[in-house]
């Protein structure tokens, strides 16, 4: 293989994301990938097992696996963990009584060193329903996570609210895991 066609093969690769999409059963997955494909959002049934989404934004090639959140599921999770370009995370922003539970769970993803340096994005779903306390819910998430010791925000991690119903958000997001 000539030099000139390894080069090409390295920045096609680097143009491919492999994405893993987590969150509590209900936190809007599935429905963020239906919106970010332009499809219909009405009507998902919980994800059973998983489903890999191919999308292209901008030069990139986004592979995005959507994997049910189900608690008897979680113990699968581990199974998607190798050789991530990013994690996003989903919270139902609608839930707050479940928050504990969101941060037990991701507290544990993270744990796992398959995931250490992996880019994380937080998205808190579902903020058409939220009228009042979503900053508050940003800097809460912020700091029960520690994920300023995550590394520096903007190039590490990033949280976002977003709507995957009305779409708020979501390209923001897109833009950020790409960029
Ligand atoms: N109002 C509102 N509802 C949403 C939003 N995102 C998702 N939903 C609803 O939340 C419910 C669950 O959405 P899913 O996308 O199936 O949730 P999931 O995270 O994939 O759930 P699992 O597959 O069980 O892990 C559905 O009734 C969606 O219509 C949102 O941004 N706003
Ligand atoms: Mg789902």
């Amino acid at each position: 293989m000539g030099l000139l066609t390894v080069i090409r093969k390295q920045k096609m690769k680097d143009r491919e994301l492999r994405v893993l999409l987590l969150g509590l059963d209900n936190a809007g997955k599935s429905t963020i990938v239906k919106r970010i494909l332009n499809q219909p959002t009405a009507s998902l049934t919980p994800t059973m097992g998983f489903e890999i989404t191919s999308v292209s934004f901008g030069e990139h090639n986004l592979n995005i696996w959507d994997v049910g959140g189900q608690q008897t599921l979680r113990s699968f999770w581990f199974n998607y963990f190798d050789q991530l370009d990013a994690l996003v995370w989903v919270i139902d922003a609608s839930q707050l009584d479940r928050l504990h539970e969101v941060f037990r769970e991701l507290y544990t993803v993270l744990q796992n060193e398959r995931v250490h340096g992996v880019k994380l994005l937080i998205l808190l779903n579902k903020i058409d329903l939220v009228n009042t306390g979503l900053e508050d819910l940003t800097s809460t998430v912020i700091k029960e996570l520690e994920l300023d010791s995550y590394g520096p925000r903007e190039e590490k991690w990033q949280i976002i609210q977003c709507s995957a119903i009305t779409g708020e958000g979501i390209h923001q997001g897109l833009e950020w895991l790409t960029s």
